[in-house]
């Protein structure tokens, strides 16, 4: 149990590839129905894990569960090695330690772009001057790819795919070391997914943080991940690098990354790096 004065204080970083998430035996229901069960999983610093599973099988409420959005019923989760579970009080110091862009966005839609991303730095560091806090959130927007002149626009002005760019620069905001992505491409065409996939990469390489990131789209899995996590039966079934979760003969795992569509994301993601595969 951590002491009350350790609460307030800034956790370490741990080693790259050391766990910065840590979840052990993880029970989450809704009246009867069971969402997870003695679920245990292990995020590593430095890494982009992708989360997978059929819909309805538990993926955002575990991620609210690690930012505290959703109080489980059982079980341990610590991130940067502090306890999170047991109260608000336990989330002071690490909060503003991750970004989180949620599905569709979630932009305050009577903010500016500008204003959106200045809304944590205000939250967490209320002692900067306004004209700093437009600046950094200037960097931030054009850092996501999006031009400057995308401060001054509400969301209802944005492309979809702007708004997924708008909602990363917010995350990225106070330089976090780790980022919650729920299902960036959803919704953006082909290219566009593309393009936010390298940009996340990128970001990712260039900044260094880690990156939990829900999705359904294999290409995204093949292109950026360097594991995945497979959630059914209310746990995580299976954990690795792709070529890892095909050597296990669960049916789900087997159906999802060697049916066809699974097949032709692995066919694409050749095309694209043949010097990565030995054919
Ligand atoms: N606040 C809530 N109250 C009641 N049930 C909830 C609540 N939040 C989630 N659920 C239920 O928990 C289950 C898991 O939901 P969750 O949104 O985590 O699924 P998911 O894996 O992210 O699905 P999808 O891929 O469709 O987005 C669903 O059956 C959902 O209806």
């Amino acid at each position: 149990m951590s002491r009350k004065s350790d609460r307030n204080t800034t956790p370490e970083l741990p080693e790259r590839g050391e766990p910065i998430i840590s979840i052990k035996g993880l029970r989450n229901a809704f009246g009867d129905q069971v969402v997870h069960n003695d679920l245990d999983l292990e995020v590593r610093r430095g890494e982009i894990l992708g989360v997978v599973g059929g819909s309805g099988t538990g993926k955002s409420v575990l991620m609210r569960s690690i930012i505290g959005l959703q109080s489980p019923e059982q079980g341990e989760i610590s991130v940067l090695g502090r306890n999170v579970c047991g109260g608000e009080r336990n989330y002071l110091g690490i909060r503003r330690r991750w970004g989180v862009l949620f599905q569709g966005g979630a932009l305050f839609s009577t903010l500016t772009v500008g204003e959106n991303v200045t809304v944590p730095m205000k939250e967490f560091y209320p002692d900067i001057s306004q004209d700093l806090r437009h600046e950094i959130a200037l960097y931030k927007i054009m850092l996501s790819g999006l031009p400057a002149s995308a401060a001054n626009k509400y969301p209802s002005e944005l492309s979809g795919g702007m708004k997924k760019r708008a909602g990363l620069a917010r995350a990225l905001a106070l330089d976090p070391d780790l980022l919650f992505l729920d299902e960036p491409t959803a919704g953006l065409d082909p290219i566009g997914a593309a393009a936010f996939d390298a940009l996340t990469r990128e970001l990712q390489q260039t900044l260094g943080f880690t990156v939990f990131l829900i999705t359904h789209d294999l290409d995204t899995l093949h292109e950026i991940c360097d594991r995945v996590a497979v959630l059914a039966d209310q746990k995580v079934i299976g954990i690795g690098t792709i070529d890892e979760l095909l050597a296990t003969d669960h049916p789900w795992i087997q159906e999802y990354f060697n049916g066809p569509r699974g097949r032709a994301a692995k066919t694409a993601q050749i095309r694209a790096h043949p010097a990565d595969y030995e054919i």
